[in-house]
Parts: structure tokens; sequence; C-alpha cells
């Protein structure tokens, strides 16, 4: 439920958040990414706290949820974003709950990699007909290929339902209901009636090998989908049958696309050439220098 605060109750809650947080170890920031979503001040007016002397600010939540909700964050080392209940990746706001993994910065730059990866296919037409978004989760990446392939159709498979409702929520918020199709299932298997037909599979498929996922923060281990994160044993689990699956979907000259976890890149490339249907394999780094993209052509 919703209230009306004065600038200086605001800020005295913001004072006690971050001081909270602070001493909990976690970014001061969030509080004002939370107080962004919650009462409509923008980072700058939080940063400069130049709301203290307003009378009257509407809040979505009040001061006494908020509390409860920081507590969460606090205590249970709940993700930001998951109490927030949305992040931002590229340019969209996309609509995350504990059903999805929340879409990281790094992954933004697969998109980049496809607009770099489509002059070099042999095919005239790749930019259009079909494209495939699998293991979508919130449907970040499905999002970025419709925004950046206007006449492309993208299909957005995902085996969990949970992470597939929110992803159609996502797009029809974006306007691309028409143009993404949501299926459930095990990676292509609902995507038999495209064998042969697509022109570019991107995807960022679960690579933490089993044995490191309790090692990971808190907000990780405890509150993502162990469905999104799990490799299996060496993490390379989905890598491998993702290479050995998009063969027969794809069409001569089709792109075939994922992220992978720093230390993966030699091996994934391995597997690629070994499997014999892949040309033209590269590696990507992301913006701190680590190899975490592996990008093939169908032969
Ligand atoms: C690392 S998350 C990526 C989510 C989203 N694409 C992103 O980049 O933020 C991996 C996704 O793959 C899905 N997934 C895992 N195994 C799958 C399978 N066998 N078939 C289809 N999707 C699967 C998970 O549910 C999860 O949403």
């Amino acid at each position: 439920m919703g209230e009306t605060v004065s600038g200086k109750q605001l800020s005295q809650w913001q004072n006690w958040a971050k001081k909270e947080s602070i001493a909990s170890k976690i970014s001061p920031n969030e509080v004002d990414w939370l107080l962004q979503e919650v009462a409509e001040l923008t980072h700058l007016e939080l940063r400069l706290e130049t709301f203290k002397n307003r009378s009257k600010i509407p809040l979505k939540q009040s001061l006494s949820e908020l509390t409860d909700l920081w507590q969460q964050r606090l205590t249970c080392r709940l993700p930001v974003q998951y109490l927030v209940g949305v992040t931002p990746w590229r340019k969209f706001k996309i609509k995350v709950s504990p059903d999805v993994l929340i879409p990281r910065p790094e992954t933004e730059y697969i998109i980049d990699i496809v607009l770099k990866a489509i002059p070099e296919s042999p095919l005239f037409d790749i930019a259009s007909g079909n494209w495939v978004d699998l293991g979508t989760g919130s449907g970040a990446i499905a999002l970025g290929l419709a925004d950046i392939l206007t006449n492309a159709t993208i299909y957005a498979v995902d085996r969990s339902r949970g992470a597939l409702d929110i992803a159609e929520d996502n797009a029809i918020e974006w306007g691309f209901a028409e143009r993404i199709h949501f299926k459930q299932g095990f990676w292509w298997t609902p995507l038999e009636f495209l064998r042969g037909q697509v022109n570019g599979m991107v995807s960022n498929p679960p690579y933490i090998p089993t044995e490191l996922i309790a090692t990971l923060d808190p907000e990780v281990a405890y509150h993502e989908p162990h469905i999104a994160l799990d490799g299996g044993e060496g993490g390379l689990e989905s890598i491998r049958y993702l290479i050995e699956s998009s063969p027969p979907y794809l069409r001569s000259g089709g792109i075939w696309l994922i992220e992978m976890m720093a230390g993966q890149a030699e091996q994934v490339a391995q597997l690629l050439a070994c499997q014999g249907s892949y040309q033209n394999i590269q590696i990507f780094p992301d913006f701190a220098g680590i190899e975490r993209f592996a990008l093939a052509y169908r032969r």
C-alpha cells in the first residue's frame, strides 16, 4: 500500500537504509535504486538529496513496507532486482522475479556481436527469417534480437513455465508480442517445425559447474534459479548439447552464438571444431577483456 511522506522522512529512511547496507557490505547505491522505483525520484535527485525540502512525496509502498523489504535484502541477501521487480538491460526495463535469472550487463554485448556477425554470413537474408533464443529466461536476449532484427521472427524457448510467463510479459510491455513466439521445452525440442530454417541461434545457457554453485555470492546461490545456473559437472553440459543439437536446425551460413564462463573458451572452440558442422569459429571478449562469447557459422 502506498503512502505520502515528507522529503525529510524519506531522507531519514534513505540514510538509515544506506548505513545498514554499508554495515552488511552491500552497496548503498542499491537503496537509491529501490527508491527510484518506489518514489519515482531520479538518480540525481536521490544522490543530491534535492527532494529533502519537498513537503509531499508519494510512495508506491509505505515506509514500513520498505523497511521490511530492506531487511530481506540485508538478512536474506535477496537481490535488489527481485525486490524492485525490474532491472535495466540495454534500452529496456525488464521485469524480473525469482523465476528468472537477472539479466547481466555482460550479456548485453551478445546483441552487438549479432550485429557484427551478420555481414560475415554468406546468407543475404540472414537478418530476417527465423531467429531463436534458447533458454530465454526473462526474455532479455529475445527482446534484444527483436529490437535489432526488425524483419525477423524470434522463437524464445525455456524449460521453465515461470520464466516464460515473465518473458511474455516483457514482450508485451515492449511491443514485441507479435514477433516473439514463446515455447516451453527442452532446448530445440519444441522447434521441430523449424528444422533447416533457422538463420540464427543465440543462447546464454547455464554454464556454471555444479560443484561451484555453492561457492557463489549468496544472492546468486540462494535466490537465482539453479536451472539457470547449473551447467552440470564441469559446466559444459548445456553448451555441449547446443553444439551437437543445433546443426540440423540452422541454414547453411546460419549463426550459432553463445555466452560462456571465463576459462571455457578454448574447450568450446575445440568442441565446435570437432563437431564438424561449423566454420569461421570466433571467440569474443566481454568489456573486461575476458573471453565470454563463442560464435560459429553452420557450414
Ligand atoms: C543463464 S539463464 C539465461 C537467461 C536469459 N537468456 C539471460 O541471458 O538473462 C539460462 C536459461 O536457460 C533455461 N534452461 C535451462 N535448461 C534448459 C533446457 N534444457 N531447455 C530450455 N531452457 C533451459 C533456464 O530456465 C534459464 O532461463
